[in-house]
């Protein structure tokens, strides 16, 4: 066997370290999905007051065996509260599975990752299948509530001399609502595909 210096072995474990923490990085977004699929952040906004671990396993929808596992969940997750919607959507099969066809897509013409995955683009596939359609247009939203207070706040200058605004693909409306509210005299007009803005029959702007 080849003998290696012990500062050779101490970069290559290094330099191992470094590729597993590529690898497994996965491990955190799948954790905290985990979390919000089990109704942790509801649970302990419920309590309204900080829980110890016990209180918590007491209260989670798990079976007994799994609760000596808790801690570590916990130990994983950091603050996923306010980006629940945009978690669901990003680490949905669906939109896990185009990553991969990675390599799949660097050989061949199509032109992206979720088509090679889907045949077809991630509009179509949400015109398809309410259920996606649905995380994407809240996951899109709930991205856009602070963006908009972000926009109006810090860039009001472009807006000066505005008087209307058309938003092209804007979801929801989200943005254009936040942009309205705080620029009042300002008309703005919201388009997207139909199954974006109607949903079994009922605008889906839940706003109006
Ligand atoms: C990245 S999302 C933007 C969401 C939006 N800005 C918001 O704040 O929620 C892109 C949007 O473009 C819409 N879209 C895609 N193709 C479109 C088309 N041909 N005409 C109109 N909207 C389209 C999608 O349905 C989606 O809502």
């Amino acid at each position: 066997m080849e003998l290696i210096s012990e500062e050779s072995a101490s970069e290559l474990l290094q330099a191992q370290a470094h590729v597993w923490n590529h690898i497994f990085n996965f491990i955190n977004s799948m954790t905290l999905k985990c979390a919000v699929q089990l109704g942790i952040p509801d649970v302990i906004q419920k309590h309204g007051k900080p829980m110890t671990l016990s209180e918590l396993v007491s209260a989670l929808p798990i079976h007994p065996s799994k609760a000596q596992y808790v801690h570590r969940l916990m130990r994983i997750l950091d603050n996923p509260w306010s980006v629940r919607p945009l978690l669901l959507f990003v680490l949905d099969p669906v939109l896990t599975k185009p990553w991969d066809c990675l390599s799949t897509w660097f050989q061949n013409d199509d032109r992206s990752a979720f088509s090679v995955a889907h045949e077809k683009t991630p509009w179509e596939y949400a015109g398809q299948d309410p259920r996606i359609n649905n995380l994407v247009n809240d996951a899109m939203a709930s991205d856009s509530i602070l963006a908009s207070k972000l926009v109006v706040s810090k860039c009001k200058g472009i807006f000066d001399g505005v008087d209307s605004l058309v938003d092209v693909g804007g979801g929801l409306g989200t943005m254009a609502k936040g942009i309205a509210e705080a620029f009042p005299h300002m008309d703005c007009t919201v388009f997207d595909l139909p199954h974006v803005v109607f949903v079994g029959g009922r605008t889906n702007w839940w706003w109006l």
